[in-house]
């Protein structure tokens, strides 16, 4: 069966010494509160993977993830971090495709196909974001828009490649905007990327993929957003800045 996972997205926030004093609370908050088979990642800046790795030692409830990666293994692309320095640390997941990157860093679908391959062959798991904006959604092309995001950048996968990858339904117009998707807008596109991956995959990999929410969810929403039969957590960003936001966040769990 699907994981259940709960990953937070610091984007570029925390100083060094902040970041490691948040992810060992988390630590310690989600060792004596939260129960049951659930995954708490957490996905920050890369200055800090290398000691949030060395700290999470142990818990097996807790994951480290980067926020990007480069597409090639090396060479003279100055700035970049390749998926294989990440793997040579133990970073088990990277966040990819995410609108910001799509947005202010040009990222496109067939970049995105080409970073998740490399991600995949050096043994990183991808949390792939996809997500129409407002005016996609208003215009009711968001299915559209999701069902090609989806396909141009992973669909070129095969199932055993496709079953690594967990996927997260993100609207741009939901995020850091306070404006949630409601649960049933929400489980209606989720349950349609699952459509989408069975017709592809089968049944089975379609089972097997965990689809998370994205966009304002909070303590107050979490739960009855992680109520709803195809949404198998978060990916939270301002709330995974709080420790006691994204913990309570991922008590929602706590109760299913
Ligand atoms: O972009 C997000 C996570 O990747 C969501 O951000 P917010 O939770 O701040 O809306």
């Amino acid at each position: 069966m699907r994981k259940k996972i709960v990953a937070g997205n610091w984007k570029m926030n925390k100083d060094y010494n902040d970041g490691l004093a948040l992810f060992s609370e988390v630590i310690n908050m989600v060792k004596d509160e939260v129960v049951g088979d659930l995954k708490v990642v957490v996905c920050a800046p890369f200055i800090h993977l290398n000691s949030l790795v060395g700290l999470g030692k142990g818990y097996d409830k807790v994951s480290v993830g980067a926020q990007n990666a480069h597409q090639e293994e090396a060479g003279a692309y100055t700035g970049e971090i390749s998926t294989s320095m990440l793997k040579s640390i133990n970073v088990e997941y990277v966040i990819l495709g995410h609108s910001e990157r799509r947005q202010y860093f040009g990222e496109n679908n067939a970049l995105l196909a080409k970073k998740t391959d490399a991600a995949l062959e050096n043994g990183l798991k991808p949390i792939f974001c996809i997500g129409e904006t407002f005016s996609e959604r208003e215009s009711g092309e968001y299915f559209n828009v999701v069902k090609s995001q989806l396909a141009e950048a992973t669909f070129h996968l095969s199932a055993d490649g496709f079953s690594k990858l967990v996927i997260a339904y993100e609207p741009v117009w939901a995020i850091g905007t306070g404006v949630t998707a409601s649960s049933a807008q929400a489980q209606e596109i989720h349950a349609f990327i699952r459509k989408e991956i069975a017709a592809k995959y089968g049944q089975e990999v379609a089972d097997n993929t965990s689809i998370l929410y994205g966009g304002s969810c909070n303590p107050k929403n979490a739960e009855e957003l992680f109520s709803q039969a195809d949404i198998d957590g978060g990916l939270i960003g301002g709330a995974s800045l709080k420790s006691r936001d994204f913990v309570d966040i991922a008590k929602a769990f706590n109760s299913k």
